[in-house]
């Protein structure tokens, strides 16, 4: 693989989609596990926090099947947090603790330390790569879209911004980034409503991106190979449906534990008012989110009967609603 693109885990930063990383917030573990669970659902391809402590962030990946990027800020570090991570984060320009986070095996991102010229943070990056850092991608904090245009001259190693701007600018400069050609973006996961909204905006922004980006768009000539952007757009689709089957296992989970408890307390499996609670539920969102009520609807009276049915499978005396 050339150094325009880095594995990590289930994601590769530089692949064509950008790649959407979490920042959990540092909070006690049940809501960190939350806000991670809210990530995974609003679709982040990856977590990461402000916190150098792994263990949490570490759990939250095992959790949600995501893959970590933890911040190394000290050499004696470099090897344990390494044992947590996918990837590992550094903002400094330290030769030692390069050397240390290159020989852990790990990829890495290398944020630019404040006051480092352009020339000096590529230097350090190749002094990663040299040192055996089986990918290395370039990190950037703040807002500076000119940065992101000047890196696409200068080095193919992807590009992640982690904007820090007013949070009313901060889908117009996400989606400045996207466009200049950054490969992916932190998304901070404080708000954890805010940020699910606008994953979902970015990941149609992206898609849309992509589009714009292809030569052959306006090409009515009938195409013989792959087309290109049908393929990245295809993709991307492959990661949705990968994620919407694992959250629709996740709901038959939990919808079979609802089931144990309403034996237990001898309720009957069809709650009605329930399910149109749920029903309005996912309609208003579909509303806020410009996606047809009817579609989203129909899929959730799937949802919910696959949730009698196991619910009604798990009890062999009883009978059927
Ligand atoms: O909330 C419950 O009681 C459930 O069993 C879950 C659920 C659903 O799928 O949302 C399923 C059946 C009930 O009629 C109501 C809702």
């Amino acid at each position: 693989m050339s150094d325009a693109q880095v594995p990590i885990g289930s994601a590769v930063l530089g692949a064509g989609a950008p790649t959407l990383v979490a920042t959990l917030p540092a909070a006690d573990h049940a809501s960190t596990m939350r806000a991670a669970h809210h990530a995974a659902d609003a679709g982040a391809h990856a977590l990461s926090s402000a916190d150098p402590v792994a263990h949490t962030l570490a759990a939250a990946g095992k959790e949600t099947g995501l893959p970590v990027i933890a911040y190394v800020t000290s050499t004696d570090d470099a090897e344990r947090v390494a044992d947590h991570a996918d990837m590992l984060r550094i903002a400094t320009g330290d030769p030692h603790l390069l050397r240390a986070a290159a020989r852990t095996g790990r990829p890495i991102l290398l944020e630019r330390a404040p006051g480092t010229t352009m020339t000096s943070w590529l230097s350090a990056a190749d002094l990663l790569a040299d040192e055996g850092a089986p990918g290395v991608a370039l990190g950037e904090r703040g807002n500076d879209i000119g940065t992101i245009l000047t890196l696409q001259n200068r080095s193919t190693r992807p590009i992640m911004l982690d904007p820090h701007t007013d949070p009313a600018l901060l889908t117009a400069v996400s989606r400045a980034a996207l466009g200049a050609g950054a490969d992916g973006l932190f998304l901070n996961m404080d708000d954890a409503g805010t940020a699910a909204l606008l994953l979902h905006d970015l990941t149609v922004t992206s898609a849309l991106l992509s589009i714009r980006e292809s030569p052959e768009r306006n090409d009515a000539a009938p195409q013989s190979g792959p087309v290109p952007e049908l393929t990245r757009l295809r993709q991307q689709l492959d990661v949705i449906d990968e994620q919407f089957v694992r959250l629709v296992a996740r709901r038959h989970a939990l919808a079979t534990v609802i089931g144990e408890i309403k034996v237990r307390h001898r309720l009957p499996v069809r709650d009605l008012r329930r399910e149109i609670q749920v029903l309005e539920h996912a309609k208003t969102l579909a509303g806020r989110l410009a996606v047809s009520p009817d579609t989203v609807s129909g899929i959730f009276n799937h949802l919910i009967d696959d949730a009698v049915t196991a619910q009604c499978a798990a009890l062999p005396g009883r009978h059927a609603p």
